[in-house]
């Protein structure tokens, strides 16, 4: 029998879950990390000393007639838990469940004159997640069967921290560290930098691959430089070197690199439209995060995009909603699992303590579980606010 959707609601919550940068405490997630801000000397020591926080993880929740209920999470907050209780929901009420593709249409159309990329496309992403769920959930079959099944028997990750080193014992198959000076601190930072990777190459070895987390904070000179010292440790991709909007700097870096070295980017970046652009610029693995770029529904078609051009898709963290969809694609050999742990010394669920049943890799792996939807719940402990009706 067809369902329909009875009720969509929207929460926030903060501390941790699907708003990674949003914790207390030392971590290594906000200790020192180059960004574009570092080029004011007092927003170098932290991000969140400029905001990276301020948004807080969405939790969009879809009930269907039969009281059958879905969920997603990711990073909007009140924002966007007001586009999806004030805009959005008027066009999921009463349709089918299975309208996904016009859901998606109409969401993405009638916010064009607002939304186009950011919180938008986070709260689209949501919602959007949250159908997934609830289909899986009524058919019984985990999101991965509904995209039509794993192409592999497990997923292989990488590990992203400070500290590569402990991922290599962990199993992992790489690391990639955050970059901690930008090109506003100089040929100071710049060796800093180059003696961190020197000495994680020391204490990994030759094979295991080691990568740099730019988040967004260089210049195309700095990046070619910072490049090209770093292929005498063996870097295997410089990530998000530049901001999202500087296509044409992607396009020259990536002429420019050593030969053999990746171009990644691509978190910031939402729809098959920006992805059809930075795409252009030739870089190799593109890294849309599945919470933000527009869900699994705008996922599909930038995963199609990318294998048209020959690249790689590893997306950006997001747990489950990521590894339900890299476990159906042949252009997304492996994963990305970020370290959350306060030293990036031990693995410990993304999204936690937000969500039950967040499968973690063992020994670097993962089979992805059978169970329905996207196979997690909500952890009723942790604390949600509804800050708006419809
Ligand atoms: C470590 C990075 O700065 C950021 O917090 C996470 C990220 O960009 C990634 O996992 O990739
Ligand atoms: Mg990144």
């Amino acid at each position: 029998m067809e369902r329909t959707i009875a009720q969509v609601r929207a929460y926030t919550v903060r501390g941790g879950g699907a708003d990674y940068h949003d914790r207390s405490g030392y971590h290594w997630i906000d200790d020192h990390i180059a960004t574009p801000m570092s080029v004011y000397p007092e927003y170098r020591r932290s991000r969140q000393s400029f905001g990276l926080n301020v948004l807080g993880t969405l939790v969009v929740e879809i009930e269907a007639d039969d009281g059958t209920t879905g969920f997603a999470v990711t990073t909007a907050g009140e924002i966007g838990a007001w586009i999806v209780e004030k805009h959005l929901s008027r066009f999921l009420e009463g349709r089918p469940v299975t309208d996904i593709e016009r859901i998606w249409d109409q969401m993405y159309r009638s916010t064009l004159f607002y939304g186009r990329r950011g919180v938008v496309l986070n709260a689209i992403s949501g919602v959007d997640l949250a159908l997934y769920d609830l289909l899986g959930r009524l058919r019984g079959e985990p999101v991965h069967a509904l995209l039509g099944g794993p192409v592999r028997d497990e997923l292989v990750f990488y590990a992203t921290g400070s500290r590569p080193d402990a991922a290599r014992e962990l199993g992992f198959i790489g690391g990639k560290m955050p970059l901690h000076h930008g090109p506003a601190e100089g040929e100071v930072g710049m060796r800093r930098n180059l003696a961190e990777l020197a000495d994680m190459r020391e204490r990994v070895g030759e094979d295991f691959w080691l990568m740099w987390d730019c988040w967004m904070s260089l210049d195309v000179d700095y990046a070619t430089r910072l490049a090209q010292r770093a292929a005498d440790y063996g870097l295997k991709w410089i990530e998000e070197a530049l901001i999202p909007d500087d296509y044409w700097g992607y396009a020259q870096l990536k002429r420019q690199v050593p030969t053999g070295m990746l171009v990644t980017a691509g978190e910031h970046e939402a729809t098959r439209w920006g992805f059809r652009q930075l795409l252009e610029t030739g870089v190799d693995i593109v890294q849309p995060d599945v919470g933000w770029c527009g869900g699994i529904t705008e996922l599909v078609k930038i995963s199609a995009l990318a294998d048209a051009h020959g690249a790689l898709v590893v997306p950006h963290g997001s747990s489950v909603y990521s590894y339900h969809f890299v476990v159906t694609r042949t252009n997304s050999p492996f994963a990305e699992f970020l370290m959350m742990h306060e030293t990036a010394e031990e693995v410990v669920p993304m999204f936690s303590p937000l969500l039950l049943g967040e499968p973690v890799p063992e020994n670097g792996r993962l089979r992805v579980p059978d169970r329905p939807g996207f196979g997690v719940e909500l952890n009723p402990e942790v604390e949600r606010i509804r800050p708006f009706t419809h």
